[in-house]
Order: structure tokens, then C-alpha cells, then sequence
């Protein structure tokens, strides 16, 4: 099988590699692997197709709501009864095309879980590979030659409100940061992100609207997978929920955090014991697949600022601040990111999201019926457990601090007492108000071991041929970062992978 993959939408075909899911890491192997014209590639997704040129307004402008059809609006059940949403782009170019465009990258410590082959000096190259920073290009830890740009908005730019915020953080002690990449920065400075004045640079924008002529690559939107095809040991091909077959000489699944497990598990593939519980057969047992959830956990501080610190019409996402939780041993287990809130009464607070980055504990994401439509049973302990809740708590007390040192306060009494607020007060605080970030890992962790892990440190499904798992389900832990660098950069490092495999 090689050259163009046979077939048209709607009708089966067959391709050298086929692709489940055209977001972050599916956009990034679709382009690499269509570049050599003997290789045909075939990605499929579930949601709908668009051109970059007819993106919908909130495909295309950053901090707009994204709902059906484009998320999949999965739901968890977290503490206090509360139901979270938990956002997944459903969409050529996945969560990629509906995310906040934050581009930080994960710490070189964050790649202590990962395989040995895999750790930071390997990972850099590919982060590297990934960026055009237009602040850091020339760095040798940065990129300026890849299809993503990274800017930052500088000082003199910043609204009232963010300069407030850099000043707080600096008054609680904080070092100031120009470059939140540069391997063993710490603390407050301009946020680096992925877009084009107020557009997203999606993984579409990037990577694939850029290749989507070429004759050996088709993208067939509308296309939910619904089970792999699997013949004496080895997957062949895919089976998509409106019958279509596509036999494949390799197939890749990027269908991310939530949707993989529920797609191997509706395979027959995952522990043996769930799987008959939903009335299928075992094909091949990895009792990992779905379990070893983890995500970063958030809650807000608020406090009443003078309108003119917001100025209409700012950019939302200025500046951002790593810190560790006073008390912690975990460094950067905090992530301060201020918004200005404008409200209807016209008045104006300071948001600032203390977002938990190292958390205690690991969920799991399980289909709760065999068929495509039953919804992912999502287990989410994150807010429940007491040291994520110890350190959220002196997190939020971080944040109000720097609201105290920052000038902005419009009652400064109230504020100061913040700083000091009670256990009792802030656990009812996150019990009523914590939410999830949409930066879960590890359903499909990779690693050594076939009875804790799914893929083996070159991304191949262990124990079945023809079968690798790129995008942010294979990365073990949650790392002290937003994901989709890393996620980007690992489809670098699969797509050379596979590329190898023929
Ligand atoms: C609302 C939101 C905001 C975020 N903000 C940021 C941010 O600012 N910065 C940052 O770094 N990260 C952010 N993230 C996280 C980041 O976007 C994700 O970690 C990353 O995009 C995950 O990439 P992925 O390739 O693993 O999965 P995804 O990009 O989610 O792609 C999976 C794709 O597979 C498709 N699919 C699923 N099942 C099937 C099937 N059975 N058949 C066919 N197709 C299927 C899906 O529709 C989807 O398009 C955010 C995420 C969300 C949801």
C-alpha cells in the first residue's frame, strides 16, 4: 500500500496509516508523515471539518465559549455533589482549536516519570523543533524556525491590572521572569502564548490546513471511530460508527485523553474484567487502559479593583506567575494567572486562577456502556484529596497577598484579611467553586510494564502490532505546565517513530 490512500468520504478505503483524531498530536502526524508522497495517510475525526479560511468565529478568536458540535461536553462527577465540565475540542484540530493558547512548556523534572529514553534532553529538541519564539528564538533552548510562533505582550502594553499583578507578586517575594521557558526560571512575567494578534494558532493553522493538498493525505471529517479491527494479534484497520471499514497498514490513535480508553475498550482492549462487565469480548488484556488520570484542579480569587485598571477591549491573557505554595515541597505546584472580570453592574475585580499543577492522586476515564453514544464515566478524586485541597488552600492565600501588594485593591482591609482566611472558609471555597483545567494525562501512560502501562517508550501498544498511541493519553503524569507543547513536540518525536516502522 503506498501513494494515495483509495476511497472517498463515504465510501471504505485503505491507507498505510490511518490516524484516529485530528487534534493537537493527529494534525502534527498527519503533516509529518504525508511529507514523504509514498506514504498514504488517511486522518479521521469525529467532528467537523473546516478550512482555516472558514473557521467559525470561535474556532478562530481566542477566549470565546466553544460548545456542541464542536466540544464533546464530557461531564465529571467531582466533590460536593458538583457536576464539571470537562472540556474536549471536537474538531479538525481537536482541543488545539478550542484551547486558551498558553504556551508554556513543562519543566525538565516534569520528564522524571516518563521512560528513560524519553527524558528532557531528548524532549527538548522537539520543543525546540515545534516554535518560532519571536522573543527567545535565538536561545539554545528555544526554537525559531517551526510553524508555531510564540509571542508575548510586552510591559509596556500591559493593562493597569496586569502591571498591578506583576507588582503584587514581586511585593510577596516572587523573582521577575521574562521568559517562563527558560529551564530554572521561576515566577511572574508576560505570558508566552500561540497566536496571531487575537487568533489561535491551532494545530490546523500550523501544521495541516498548510499540507492539506497533498495527494497522499485525505482528512475525512464527521468520522467517529468506533472499534479497531484486530486479526491474529495485529490491528488492521478501523471500523467508524456509520460502517465504513478502512484496512490500514498501521494505525495510529490520537484521539486523546478521554476518547482513547472508551474506543480500546469498545476494541475489547483494556482490563478484562470492565470489558465483559459491558457485555464484549477480550481481545487483548492491558488492564492500564483508562486508569492513571491525572489534571491540574483550579479555583479563583476575586477582589474589586478600580475600573479604570481595565480598560475595554484589553486582551484577556497578559501575565502569569509560577510559584510553589508556601509550605510545599513540590516547586511550581502553582500557577497564578490574573483576568479582568467586568461585570454587569459595572463593576470591575481582579480574577486571578490558582491553579494546582502537581496533584496528589489519579483518576480514571471508562466508557460507561459498549456503544459510540454512551458518555465517558470520568473519575476526578482531585478535589477530594486533602493535600491537593492544603495546597490549593495556601495557594489562594498567595494570590490574595499579591492582590494586597499589588495596589489595585479597591478595600484593602478586606484583602489583607483574605491572606489570613480560615481552613474552614477556603474548603468550603473549593468545594463550591473548584473547576478542572482540560489538562489531563496518562489514560493510555506509557512505560515498561504491560501491567501498568499501555505503550512502550516508542509509543507501540504493548503486546499488539500494527497499533501506537500518540497524543496526550500516552504522557504519564500531569506535567507543572499547560499541555499542548508537550503534546505537539511528542507527535514530532511518534511521527518519526512511525515513520521508521515503514
Ligand atoms: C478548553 C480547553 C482549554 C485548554 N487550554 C490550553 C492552553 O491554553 N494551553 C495548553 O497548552 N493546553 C490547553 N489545553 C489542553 C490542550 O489543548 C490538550 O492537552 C491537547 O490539545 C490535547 O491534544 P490531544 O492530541 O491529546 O487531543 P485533542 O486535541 O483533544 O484531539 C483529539 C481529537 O480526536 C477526536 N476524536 C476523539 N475520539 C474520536 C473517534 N472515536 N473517532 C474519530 N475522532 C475522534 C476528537 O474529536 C479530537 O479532535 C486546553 C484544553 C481545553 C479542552
Amino acid at each position: 500500500m503506498t501513494g494515495t490512500p483509495s476511497g472517498m468520504p463515504g465510501a471504505s478505503a485503505t491507507a498505510d496509516v490511518v490516524i484516529v483524531g485530528a487534534g493537537s498530536a493527529g494534525c502534527v502526524l498527519a503533516a509529518r508523515l504525508s511529507e514523504d508522497p509514498g506514504r498514504s495517510v488517511l486522518l479521521l475525526e469525529a467532528g467537523p471539518d473546516h478550512r482555516v479560511a472558514e473557521l467559525p468565529a470561535e474556532l478562530r478568536t481566542l477566549s470565546k465559549p466553544v460548545a456542541w458540535p464542536y466540544n464533546w461536553g464530557d461531564k465529571v462527577a467531582s466533590t460536593g455533589g458538583r457536576e464539571l465540565n470537562y472540556a474536549r475540542g471536537r474538531v479538525v484540530g481537536g482541543s488545539s482549536a478550542t484551547n486558551g493558547a498558553v504556551a508554556l512548556r513543562p519543566e525538565p523534572e516534569d520528564f522524571a516519570s516518563w521512560p528513560a529514553a524519553l527524558g528532557w534532553d531528548r524532549m527538548l529538541g522537539y520543543l525546540n523543533r515545534i516554535e518560532n519564539d519571536l522573543d527567545f528564538g535565538g536561545d539554545a533552548y528555544h526554537g525559531d524556525a517551526g510553524p508555531i510562533p510564540i509571542v508575548r505582550h510586552a510591559e509596556p502594553d500591559w493593562t493597569p491590572l496586569q502591571h498591578g499583578f506583576v507588582t503584587g507578586c514581586l511585593d510577596a517575594g516572587l523573582e521577575f521572569c521574562a521568559d517562563h521557558s527558560r529551564p530554572g526560571s521561576t515566577g511572574v512575567g508576560p505570558i508566552p502564548m500561540n497566536r496571531n494578534d487575537r487568533d489561535r494558532v491551532s494545530n490546523v493553522v500550523a501544521y495541516l490546513d498548510p499540507v492539506r493538498d497533498r495527494a497522499n493525505l485525505a482528512v475525512w471529517g464527521d468520522c467517529h471511530v468506533a472499534r479497531l479491527l484486530v486479526a491474529d494479534g495485529r490491528v488492521v484497520g478501523v471500523e467508524c460508527a456509520d460502517g465504513r471499514i478502512v484496512h490500514a497498514g498501521q494505525v495510529v490513535l490520537s484521539a486523546g485523553v478521554v476518547q482513547n480508553p472508551l474506543l480500546l475498550w469498545r476494541s475489547g482492549i483494556g482490563p478484562a474484567a470492565g470489558i465483559r462487565g459491558l457485555g464484549l469480548d477480550v481481545v487483548h488484556e492491558l488492564p492500564a487502559v483508562g486508569g492513571n488520570l491525572t489534571d491540574h484542579l483550579v479555583i479563583s480569587y476575586r477582589a474589586a479593583v478600580d475600573p479604570s485598571s481595565t480598560p475595554e477591549g484589553a486582551p484577556t491573557l497578559q501575565t502569569i506567575a509560577r510559584a510553589t505554595a508556601p509550605g510545599s515541597d513540590r516547586r511550581h505546584d502553582i500557577q497564578l494567572t490574573p483576568v479582568a472580570r467586568r461585570n454587569p453592574d459595572g463593576s470591575r475585580e481582579i480574577e486571578i486562577s490558582v491553579a494546582l499543577q502537581l496533584p496528589t492522586g489519579a483518576g480514571s476515564i471508562t466508557p460507561s456502556g459498549a456503544e459510540v453514544s454512551d458518555p465517558a464515566r470520568i473519575v476526578w478524586p482531585f478535589a477530594a484529596d486533602p493535600d491537593n485541597r492544603a495546597r490549593l488552600r495556601d495557594g489562594w492565600r498567595l494570590a490574595a497577598r499579591v492582590v494586597a501588594g499589588s495596589g489595585l485593591a479597591l478595600d484593602k482591609a478586606a484583602v489583607a484579611a483574605d491572606a489570613e482566611e480560615t481552613d474552614e472558609v477556603l474548603d468550603r471555597l473549593i468545594d463550591e467553586s473548584h473547576y478542572a483545567f482540560y489538562h489531563g494525562v496518562g489514560t493510555c501512560r506509557m512505560g515498561d510494564d504491560a501491567s501498568t502501562s499501555v505503550a512502550d517508550a516508542e509509543l507501540r501498544v504493548h503486546g499488539l502490532d500494527g497499533l501506537s498511541i500518540v497524543d496526550a493519553s500516552v504522557v504519564p503524569t500531569v506535567p507543572r505546565a499547560n499541555t499542548h507543547l508537550l503534546v505537539t513536540a511528542l507527535a514530532e518525536l511518534g511521527a518519526e517513530l512511525i515513520a521508521a516502522r515503514g
